[in-house]
């Protein structure tokens, strides 16, 4: 479970990303995050991600506190997270495999792992015959199956992802989802912000809003509730 506890989040520069900000996202979830842009999105994710931390308040993920990791649970927490980004920044130079293969390798699999698990996840993610592929060869849809690949590939508990459609047409935007939504079946909890109204509205899942730093919606199946 993650546990957010009145957290904010002040800038350098004074401004807040987040302001006393309290939720509860249980395993199993698929969380939809929306909001005006500038709402606190994305800051709220890269707190969860721990890329940044609370300037008051604190998020608990597990048995993780993040304010308070010792070393060495750094790297753990991130093994239980995977984040995909608008912007999948795929390594131009490596081929679908390895790019997957890679994010395996920096926490120190084993090669026998690495052998048996890219491919399951390639499949997964319908990209088994683009493996040799490099990135410039692929659609922006398959790019970001290839960074969905990549986070999923050490087996998270929690999906992280900031607008992975951000880049992609409706039809490839649906497909991506669908296959986030899978995902979750298979027991990942899911939690995306996203500006994709029409997804968000058929997709009936729980849907927190975003305002001004602050929580100003949460709905067990809800909708987008704002014009794009
Ligand atoms: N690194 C930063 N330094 C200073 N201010 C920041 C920083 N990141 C975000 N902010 C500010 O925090 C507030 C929330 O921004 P954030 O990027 O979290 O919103 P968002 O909902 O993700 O927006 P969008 O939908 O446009 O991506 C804004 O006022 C923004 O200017």
């Amino acid at each position: 479970m993650i546990r957010l506890e009145n957290v904010s989040k002040r800038y350098a520069n004074g401004h807040y990303g987040v302001i006393d900000v309290n939720l509860e996202i249980r395993r199993g979830e698929f969380l939809f995050l929306v909001g005006p842009s500038g709402a606190g999105k994305s800051s709220l994710i890269r707190l969860l991600y721990r890329e940044e931390v609370p300037t008051s308040g604190e998020i608990y993920l597990d048995e993780f506190r993040l304010s308070q990791l010792r070393r060495g649970q750094v790297s753990r927490l991130r093994r239980q997270l995977g984040v995909v980004f608008q912007d999948v920044k795929l390594l131009t130079n490596r081929t679908v495999y390895q790019n997957v293969a890679f994010a395996m390798e920096v926490v120190g699999a084993s090669s026998r792992d690495i052998h048996k698990r890219v491919p399951q996840v390639l499949e997964l993610v319908g990209l088994s015959r683009r493996r040799n592929n490099y990135p410039h060869q692929l659609s922006g849809g398959e790019q970001q199956r290839v960074g969905i690949a990549r986070a999923l590939v050490n087996n998270p508990v929690y999906i992280i992802a900031d607008e992975p459609t951000g880049n992609l047409d409706p039809e490839t935007s649906f497909e991506i989802i669908k296959l986030l939504n899978e995902i979750n079946r298979r027991g990942a909890t899911v939690i995306m912000a996203t500006h994709a109204k029409d997804i968000v509205n058929q997709m009936h899942k729980r849907v927190v809003a975003v305002e001004n730093g602050r929580i100003v919606r949460d709905e067990a199946r809800g909708a987008y509730g704002y014009e794009p």
